[in-house]
């Protein structure tokens, strides 16, 4: 057991290091990109299946409350938390669409739509995105190294292991750091 553990850490953080070292630039832009979205009166849209769904919803309170800074509340909505909303459109149309539609109904062209899907090729996510995109907002894929996510996203962040969890480990982390890059960006002057 104990081998395991040991084992499991250190693919963790192997899986970090060898994607930070060669997404930094990517990194960056995406933050500026979200920065100028935000100060621009636009907002984010998060959306994402189980263990994602949850990183949807801790990415979007950081933007919501605050990060590092004291600063103004940003507009962040995660799309897996309304169960009024997901529960009938996956039972009047499909569980396909329970995040397509809600783009459908918030999504503004000058807005920025967050996918994570750790295989790449949940229908759902990738129907959304491709709704999003036809509207016009910018959209950010969250993926490992295979599926249809990144192919749709204008930046793509693709981890490359096997391993749905470790995957996961890296989504959030790429998650507070664009928050963090972000909060600098707008209020580095306060
Ligand atoms: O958290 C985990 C596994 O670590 C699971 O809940 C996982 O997120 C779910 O199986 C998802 O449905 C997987 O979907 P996706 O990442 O391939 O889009
Ligand atoms: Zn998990």
């Amino acid at each position: 057991m104990k081998e395991l553990i040991r084992q499991t850490v250190q693919d963790a953080i192997k899986t970090k290091q060898k994607f930070f070292a060669t997404h930094e630039d990517l990194i960056e832009r995406c933050a500026r990109q979200i920065a100028d979205t935000l100060d621009a009166g636009g907002k984010l849209l998060l959306f994402g299946n189980g263990g994602s769904a949850a990183d949807c919803q801790h990415i979007a309170a950081e933007f919501v409350n605050r990060f590092q800074m004291e600063r103004k509340p940003l507009p962040a909505i995660a799309l897996t938390c309304d169960t009024s909303i997901i529960t009938s459109i996956g039972n009047d149309y499909s569980f396909e669409q329970i995040f397509s539609k809600q783009v459908q109904a918030l999504g503004h062209k000058n807005d920025m739509a967050i996918g994570i899907s750790t295989s790449g090729n949940s229908a759902n996510v990738i129907r959304a995105a491709a709704v999003a995109k036809d509207q016009g907002l910018t959209v950010v894929g969250f993926s490992g190294a295979g599926g249809k996510l990144k192919e749709i996203s204008d930046m793509a962040f693709c981890v490359d292991s096997p391993v749905t969890a470790r995957i996961q480990e890296v989504h959030i982390t790429i998650g507070h750091i664009l928050c963090d890059l972000a909060e600098r960006m707008l209020f580095h002057d306060q």
